[in-house]
């Protein structure tokens, strides 16, 4: 592993320090507009919160901090492949990268005070997932939250990448928000397996909510006491989540706090997966405000 970065806005802290629960390596970065962590494990943003705004993200209250095991909360990036792995179930659910250290590449501050990290991770190939990669994750970190997402094919033929950021967005009450922007899109129902149907306005959280759409809008909005909204570029599908309060209750890093957040993940997965052929870089991008 290279050297450590050291500027004045990040501090290099573990998740014993900040949340009493000892095993994972954070950055905490704090700057005149925002504070957010990030574990070096995925790469994977935990919190962010704009100076005098309300938190944008939702970390579990039960999160664990095991290597390993992804953190519930945050934005956890699914990738080379989006939920069970269709070729052979028994492999983890969203890939690899979210498990794995990533190598805080570089960090700078950019005029007008928001700050660039870039975060890389390679993949080599192996019984997992057979095809090299190269993964570059930038985060842009001000009043709002840009990600950034570039992926190189390393293999010698095309090869298939499905991805997500799976953010999860804290709310007050799951059962009283709506989420705008998916109006009469078609979705894949993955409580009634993958069936489709088409969303008939705006979309609401009864219960286990679990919807993959591809040829998605770019543009959300999800509707609770202070709004966030989202916008993407080249991220054809949106996924949202809630597990309901009965699956909810077989997750041990979840139970009774089901009602706090939602997932609305933005990626290409399904039919919008990227077919990326020997050597090919493909580009995405996500911001998120509130
Ligand atoms: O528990 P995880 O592996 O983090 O997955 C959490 C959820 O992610 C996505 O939203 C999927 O569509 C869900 O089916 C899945 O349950």
């Amino acid at each position: 592993m290279s050297e450590q970065i050291h500027t004045n806005f990040i501090e290099h802290t573990d998740s014993g320090a900040l949340y009493n629960k000892p095993g994972l390596d954070l950055l905490l970065v704090q700057t005149p507009l925002c504070r957010a962590v990030i574990a070096r494990q995925g790469a994977q943003l935990l919190e962010f919160q704009a100076t005098d705004r309300e938190p944008l993200l939702w970390l579990s209250p039960k999160a664990q901090f095991e290597p390993g095991k992804a953190v519930r909360g945050g934005i956890p990036l699914c990738l080379p492949w989006f939920g069970i792995n269709r070729v052979d179930p028994a492999k983890p659910k969203h890939g690899l990268v979210r498990t794995q250290t990533w190598e805080l590449a570089a960090a700078k501050e950019l005029a007008g005070g928001d700050v660039e990290l870039v975060f890389t991770f390679r993949h080599n190939g192996d019984e997992l997932f057979a095809a090299p990669f190269f993964c570059e994750f930038t985060m842009r970190l001000g009043r709002e939250l840009r990600l950034l997402l570039r992926l190189e094919n390393l293999a010698e033929a095309a090869v298939e990448y499905s991805w997500a950021w799976h953010t999860y967005f804290p709310v007050e009450s799951v059962r009283e928000i709506e989420v705008h922007g998916l109006e009469h899109a078609e979705y894949l129902d993955n409580t009634r397996e993958l069936a489709r149907f088409r969303q008939e306005g705006s979309l609401t959280f009864p219960g286990e909510v679990d919807r993959v759409f591809e040829n998605a809008p770019a543009h959300q909005k999800i509707l609770t006491r202070n709004p966030i909204t989202t916008h993407s570029d080249n991220c054809h599908s949106v996924i949202t989540w809630n597990p309901g309060a009965e699956l909810a209750a077989t997750l041990a890093d979840v139970g009774e706090h089901c009602g706090e957040f939602v997932c609305v993940e933005h990626g290409n997965a399904f039919a919008d997966s990227w077919q990326l052929a020997a050597g090919e870089v493909a580009e995405a991008a996500l911001t998120i405000q509130r």
